[in-house]
């Protein structure tokens, strides 16, 4: 896994890397040098360099000073000259790279600007980094929107010019990179809220070669899981199993209005490994589901008058709950009083219970002012892993507004902290999705944008199901695992938008391209443990 920081804890790492002997001004010059060897990876022959007034600027004249040094010809663009730069670490290097063989353009107009990216073939962004904040300022308002209209490659150096590096929150004029350069970790923004827009590849020079040895000297706001971390999840199938001891699930899902969420998070359970999936619908659908699903057994569960789980649900649900390994509760259910009464029963039992949708609005409407005020609703001792939407997730904490990543990451945490314990995990889900647990955030491999298609959750919720109930409770982390569900989840989205085309993908395509997707994130893990060569892979 790899750390995701915040700002302030980037700040705290670097002056633990100073107090172990490597200055800032170091850290600056090797900062250049990952820039430069970025840059020289693409061949230029004509690079501006665009600095502004801080250390960001600071990394850019390293890496001009660099650039020069290898015959390549660069143009520094800065608001003042070398000698006012309010930076000292930054005017130090300004200087030095002054004193080269290095063009340098001071307070340049728009036209000038653009006249200068037109000969470029690669435009290097150190304008603002890590200490932005609110709205860009002239000149940089005037360079940015130049530099995004013209037509060289764009590096931005540690995150794009006029992004917020923690909220991600894109100001009105902010660089679109190709790719980020971003030094010691990444920063939280580049992840969250508009950050994946503007970010383009992004890359990360470590500049400290003992980072390995400092860096959980200070919290992380999150980690990247790579497939390599999900190895454990990934066994080939035994030749002496039944189906019952491959791992069952029951999806309690499902009501006139929506039968369709009932079947497709059951079949996506069946298809990700589970050996005996089951539903339990209203009576007012069952048939609907069955002839839909030959394969799987559907349990009719008495409804109410407008075809949800009716008043007598709870005690039948729960009696035949007890029995699988895994019980996924929500999609397509509504809110009905019937349903409210299923959600609190399921909680009652010692059984691994995966809420989506429907069962996290009805656990929404049994609190009253969000449910990390009365934490007695969803404390239990068997795993219990909660899959909310930004809007569920929202409403699960008393109508908090949640919509990014940061504030999803936040509103889980309440959740979680409420309660305290290794059992309970909220799978986030957005653009980035978030696996929030009581020590970790944890970010999985994200899906294509054809993700967000109605139905899609189900699809999610299904995997996770089938992922649980496999694992048979033999499981240290159940956010990794949570992890695996949503890397699988994510290359079924990759799989479907090579199939059908990115716009087209529906979320039915998702549940037959399960098994290549099971498929494809072995690959990449064996890729990753250098099991496996790229071609073999393919
Ligand atoms: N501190 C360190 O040890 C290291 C820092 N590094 C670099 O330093 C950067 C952080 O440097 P700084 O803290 O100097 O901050 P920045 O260089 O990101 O920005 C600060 C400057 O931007 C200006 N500014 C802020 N908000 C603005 C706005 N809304 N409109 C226009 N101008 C605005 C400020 O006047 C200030 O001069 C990192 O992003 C990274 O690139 C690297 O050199 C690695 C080492
Ligand atoms: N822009 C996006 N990029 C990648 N994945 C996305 C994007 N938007 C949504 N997703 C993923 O698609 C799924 C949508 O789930 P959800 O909103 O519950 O759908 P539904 O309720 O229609 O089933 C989630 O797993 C989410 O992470
Ligand atoms: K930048």
């Amino acid at each position: 896994m790899k750390p995701i920081l915040s700002t302030e804890e980037v700040v705290k790492l670097e002056n633990i890397i100073e107090r172990e002997g490597t200055s800032k001004a170091e850290l600056m010059e090797h900062a250049g040098e990952f820039v430069a060897s970025t840059a020289l990876s693409y061949h230029p022959k004509e690079v501006v360099v665009l600095v502004g007034f801080g250390n960001n600027g600071g990394d850019g004249w390293v890496a001009a000073d660099i650039l020069q040094q290898h015959d390549v010809h660069v143009v520094v663009v800065s608001p003042v000259e070398p000698n006012e730069v309010p930076s000292a670490l930054a005017r130090h290097v300004a200087r030095r790279t002054a004193g080269r063989d290095v063009e340098i353009v001071v307070g340049p107009s728009r036209d000038e600007l653009a006249a200068l990216l037109v000969k470029a073939d690669l435009a290097i962004d150190a304008i603002l980094g890590t200490g932005f904040h609110g709205e860009v300022r002239p000149p940089f308002s005037i360079w940015i929107p130049t530099l995004n209209d013209s037509s060289p490659r764009v590096i931005s150096v540690d995150v794009p010019s006029g992004l917020d590096s923690d909220s991600g929150v894109a100001a009105d004029h902010c660089v679109r990179a190709d790719k980020t350069a971003t030094m010691i970790a990444p920063k939280i923004g580049l992840y969250s809220a508009d950050g994946p827009q503007f970010v383009g590849e992004l890359v990360c020079g470590e500049l400290y070669d003992r980072l390995d040895e400092v860096i959980d000297d200070v919290d992380h706001a999150a980690e990247i899981v790579e497939p390599a971390d999900l190895v454990d999840y990934i066994e080939p199938l035994p030749a002496n199993v039944n189906k019952y001891s491959r791992g069952s699930v029951l999806v309690v899902a499902g009501s006139a209005r929506y039968p369709g969420a009932a079947m497709m998070a059951a079949k996506s359970a069946a298809r990700a490994g589970a050996g005996y999936v089951a539903v339990a619908a209203p009576d007012a659908c069952a048939n609907l589901i069955r002839m839909a699903l030959p394969s799987i057994p559907v349990i009719a569960i008495p409804s109410d008058s407008r075809g949800s789980f009716g008043a007598a649900a709870r005690q039948v649900v729960c009696e035949i709950a007890k029995k699988y390994d895994c019980v996924l509760c929500g999609p397509g259910m509504t809110t009905a009083s019937g349903c409210m009464q299923v959600v609190s029963g399921l909680l009652e039992l010692d059984v691994p219970l995966i809420l989506d949708a429907d069962a996290l609005n009805c656990l929404a409407r049994l609190s009253i002012d969000g449910i990390d005020k009365t934490p007695e609703l969803y404390r239990r001792e068997a795993p219990l892993i909660l899959t909310p939407h930004h809007r569920e997730l929202s409403r699960l904490v008393g109508d908090v507004p949640v919509d990014d990543l940061g504030t999803a990451i936040d509103a889980a945490q309440r959740i979680e902290w409420a309660v305290g314990s290794d059992n309970l995990v909220v799978v986030a889900k957005g653009a980035t999705t978030a696996i929030v647990g009581v020590e970790k955030v944890l970010i999985p491999i994200s899906g294509p944008a054809s993700l967000a298609t109605a139905g899609s959750g189900d699809v999610l919720a299904g995997i996770m199901a089938g992922t649980v109930a496999t694992a048979h409770g033999d499981v240290d982390r159940w956010e990794l695992l949570c992890a695996y569900a949503v890397a699988v989840h994510s290359y079924t989205g990759f799989a479907a938008a090579a199939e059908y085309g990115e716009k087209s993908v529906i979320a039915t395509d998702l549940i037959d391209l399960i098994g290549e997707a099971l498929q494809l994130v072995e690959n990449e893990a064996c890729k990753d443990l250098g099991i496996l060569t790229d071609g073999e892979a393919e």
